[in-house]
């Protein structure tokens, strides 16, 4: 049984409150967090997707901010309410399971790094709202040639549907191989410059000579598919996310010797001569790095192949073979088309037009947000929808996240 609602129904039918605004013909809704109003909706004819307007105080006008994140497509049918005082959550009504719950992050540890990089106080992030949780995604770093591809490689041969690899910008040229989307997006420096400086990425550097980055919607797509993402970066890029607001698992691969380093570079016949004595000299900075405090969860020597990847698997709590243990327990239920909105504490209480006191269970759905994990740049994670009796306890047949 449930949690009864700390409120009557009837509040619930009289709608908004706590700042809650809902937009059905206005095309737009007004939501105040801190001092800042901010202005969500399809007010732009030209645009596919929902714009975001915010009126500085201080300035005493409206702005346009940087808006990071994929975005949502239009709706003119929108619940906003604040949450703390860092997001807006955004509930699109009648959208489908997936589209439905967004959050636009205005003050996230995510959005003040990004101001900072940006140099522009007017940053905001999107971050789509997922039932349950996927696991936390993995960062694995380590020295050039260490085995971090051929270790996650058999991880996502052996758990196709539990993994997926966030694919690299690299300015890098191909190998023999390589296939651009899958591997890489290889790309032109000047490009990809020019995305760093629109925000498009969650951690960039310089590696051996060569431009590497993250981008935040190659971390979005995994996480859209309902798996764990994994980050096949250097330490620069490490440090960068551990200090992001990407709640991830660190994990450093270290070689048995520098001479097993030298001889896997050489074996792998990717490089050329002056390519791997960089690589090499490299090396010996990233491996003291490594052991910086603070910065990686779990380091592992592989040594042997075979019993590098049990202990990763062992780390990861993958304990069985099979593919049949997807931490992702994402709950696929919709939402009816809401006629009012409602929050006490971290629940949002959703209510239908089409409410029927006597048999009211699958038109009163409770949010909940209190186990809500992660954020922009990715997914927010950890969101609950379950359907109440208007007077108290849980519908029938539903259980709550805990
Ligand atoms: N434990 C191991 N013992 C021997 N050889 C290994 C081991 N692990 C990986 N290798 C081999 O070492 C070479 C380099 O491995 P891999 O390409 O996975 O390194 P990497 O860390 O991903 O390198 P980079 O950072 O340059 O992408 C490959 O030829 C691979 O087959
Ligand atoms: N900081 C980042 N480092 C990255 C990224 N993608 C890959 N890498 C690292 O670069 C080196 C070299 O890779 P290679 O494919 O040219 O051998 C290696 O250590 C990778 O981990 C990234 O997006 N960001």
């Amino acid at each position: 049984m449930g949690e009864a609602p700390a409120f009557l129904f009837d509040d619930l039918l009289k709608g908004s409150d706590n700042g809650v605004d809902f937009v059905y013909k206005d095309r737009e809704t007004t939501t105040i967090v801190g001092k800042a109003k901010y202005v969500i909706g399809d007010y732009d004819d030209s645009a596919l997707s929902i714009g975001v307007k915010v009126f500085n105080d201080s300035l005493g006008m409206w702005v346009y901010p940087t808006v990071l994140g994929t975005k949502p497509n239009l709706s003119s049918d929108l619940w906003t309410l604040p949450l703390g005082e860092d997001r807006v959550l955004m509930i699109k009504n009648g959208a489908i399971t997936d589209d439905n719950l967004w959050f636009l992050e205005v003050d996230t540890p995510f959005v003040r790094q990004q101001k900072k990089i940006l140099g522009s106080s007017n940053v905001v992030a999107w971050s789509k709202g997922v039932m349950g949780y996927a696991g936390k995604p993995i960062v694995i770093s380590g020295p050039s040639g260490v085995g971090k591809g051929t270790l996650i490689n058999k991880l996502m041969i052996e758990f196709p549907s539990m993994f997926g690899f966030s694919v690299s910008h690299t300015t890098r040229a191909p190998r023999e191989k390589e296939v651009n989307g899958i591997h890489y997006h290889f790309t032109e420096r000047a490009v990809m410059e020019k995305e760093i400086k629109d925000g498009k990425f969650l951690e960039f550097a310089s590696v051996h000579g060569n431009l590497y980055g993250t981008s935040i919607e190659s971390v979005e797509v995994v996480a859209d598919a309902g798996k764990r993402c994994i980050l096949d970066i250097d330490v620069q890029g490490a440090k960068a996310v551990r200090a992001s607001s990407l709640d991830a698992i660190f994990i450093f691969i270290s070689p048995p010797s520098c001479e097993d380093l030298e001889k896997r570079l050489r074996s792998r016949g990717t490089e050329t001569e002056e390519q791997i004595q960089k690589r090499l000299r490299n090396a010996k900075g990233e491996l003291d790095e490594g052991k910086s405090p603070g910065l990686f969860d779990h380091i592992l020597v592989n040594d042997d192949l075979e019993a590098c990847y049990k202990t990763l698997k062992n780390l990861l709590g993958l304990h069985e073979s099979a593919d049949n243990t997807n931490q992702s327990v994402r709950k696929k239920i919709g939402l009816p088309q809401v006629n009012s909105v409602s929050k006490v504490g971290s629940k949002i209480y959703l209510n239908s037009a089409n409410a029927d006191i006597g048999n009211a269970s699958m038109n009163s759905f409770v949010l909940d947000v209190s186990s809500r994990k992660g954020g922009a740049p990715g997914r927010t994670r950890g969101l609950d929808l379950y359907p109440v009796y208007p007077f108290g306890g849980l519908a029938n047949g539903f259980s709550k996240l805990s």
